[in-house]
């Protein structure tokens, strides 16, 4: 359109600009526009006016900038929880993982809000309304549900797994640096919780090494897995440590998949038990069916089903990391109806879509949980899932686009979208968590 065309000179890296930040967009940066050329800008806030330096002008229709100062700042604006990543250092020394640490928590979760309606609206055909009688930036604001304790500690403290790096001509230990792979020394970690601010190798000299993870299980000693440079393996990530998840024991490896905001394995276990619950009462879940939970890891999410559905859950996990499956096994060895498999998602689909004609039926009486990793399920996995065509599907997302053109797929293939949950389990950054519900009509 005429209106959106750049009219002014390009661009270029290192220009000083000012700004009228006036949305947010996904990935955790602000919309701004500059002479008609959209400006995508780091560390501002919607509302605000700020002086931003241009990072990024190979492109002729936006541009990418970091804010260096406010102009104009905004009523949400707070000093940065972290001194690494504030605003008085350098774009390129600050440190990354904290992107919306200078915003007041409760603004945070209304952009997530923001994203997530916006991405269900211009990828998944779906206008998110307010129930009768509610104001829909009321509404808007609730979507996304704070992790309990966080208003408590601001948000901070709540890390269970932290990835630092090392650089390799320094040796010295840190975080990458927001949009680089610069590792930034700092003196502290404040999204970690205090066993990991205890143990990390803050300000050590570590050459040979690559990456540092450090782990704190709920139920467990914390501990530190090294990568070495040029080895792909971790010391102690084969190590099962224990994690308790309210009073449930689950034992997990120590460099697998765990979420890692000390509430999120409860919060998420509770949301999909009852969301499974709410299918239950509305006569739509059938315990004996080929029920599934896809990428499900140490098997939480089948827990959380058979914890709604009862000890003859009939379910089967399906997860492409070995150890995880074992863990899965074990942590599910009550549930005389549990499988785990060992599997890629989209082998495992096509091998049940050349199953006998009892077994599909099967299938397509049952619910299917998915929780992808962040780059979502994905064009093949959701055609496959419409084709064996379950009952249901409890989507558990780490992105929200990736769910809205999940959930496009899953509507136009004559499911409807029964239920929408986000989770702040990642304060002062810019993800969250949604869990959807989709029922075949
Ligand atoms: C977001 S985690 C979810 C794990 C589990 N549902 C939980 O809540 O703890 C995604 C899991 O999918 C697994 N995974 C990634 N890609 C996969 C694939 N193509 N097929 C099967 N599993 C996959 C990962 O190993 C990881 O355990």
């Amino acid at each position: 359109m005429a209106t959106h065309e750049p009219t002014g000179a390009p661009l270029e890296v290192g220009a000083e600009i000012e700004l009228d930040v006036t949305g947010i967009a996904h990935g955790g940066v602000s919309v701004a526009r500059h002479e008609g050329r959209v400006v995508f800008v780091a560390d501002a806030i919607p509302g605000e006016r700020v002086r931003a330096r241009v990072t990024d002008a190979k492109k002729k229709s936006f541009a990418r900038a970091t804010t260096i100062a406010t102009v104009d700042a905004s009523p949400d604006r707070r000093p940065h929880v972290w001194d690494a990543a504030d605003l008085s250092r350098n774009p390129e020394d600050r440190a990354g993982g904290a992107e919306f640490g200078h915003i007041a928590l409760e603004r945070q979760r209304s952009l997530k809000a923001e994203v997530l309606t916006d991405a269900m609206r211009r990828f998944g055909g779906v206008e998110l309304a307010a129930d009768e009688g509610e104001d829909l930036a009321e509404a808007l604001a609730d979507l996304v549900e704070a992790a309990p304790g966080d208003e408590e500690t601001n948000g901070l403290g709540y890390r269970s797994r932290v990835r630092l790096h090392v650089d390799p001509e320094s040796g010295t230990v840190g975080p990458y640096a927001a949009r680089s792979r610069r590792v930034i020394p700092v003196t502290s970690l404040p999204l970690a919780n205090a066993d990991i601010a205890q143990i990390a190798p803050l300000g050590d000299f570590m050459p040979g090494v690559a990456t540092v993870d450090l782990v704190a299980p709920s139920a467990d000693d914390p501990r530190m897995l090294l990568g070495m440079v040029g080895d792909r393996t971790r010391t102690g990530a084969a190590d099962a440590v224990q994690e308790l998840v309210e009073d449930r024991g689950f034992i997990v490896r120590a460099g697998g998949f765990w979420q890692v905001h000390r509430e999120a394995p409860a919060l998420l276990f509770t949301a999909v038990r009852d969301a499974i619950s709410e299918l239950i009462e509305a006569g739509r879940f059938d315990p004996a069916a080929g029920n599934l939970d896809l990428y499900g890891g140490a098997g939480l999410l089948a827990a959380a089903m058979a914890e709604a559905a009862g000890p003859g859950l009939k379910v089967t996990t399906v997860e492409s990391d070995d150890a995880a499956t074992d863990d899965a096994s074990e942590n599910l060895s009550e549930l005389l109806g549990a499988l785990a498999v060992t599997a890629r998602v989209d082998r495992h689909l096509s091998e049940l879509l050349q199953a006998p004609a009892s077994v599909r039926d099967r299938l397509s009486r049952g619910t299917v949980v998915l929780d992808p990793p962040r780059s979502g399920a994905g064009g093949e996995i959701t055609s496959q899932l419409t084709q064996l065509a379950p009952a249901n599907i409890v989507y558990v997302a780490c992105d929200p686009v990736a769910l809205a053109r999940d959930t496009k797929t899953l509507r136009d293939s004559g499911y409807e979208l029964t239920g929408l949950r986000a989770f702040d389990i990642f304060p002062h950054t810019h993800h969250f968590e949604s869990l959807a519900v989709f029922e075949r009509e």
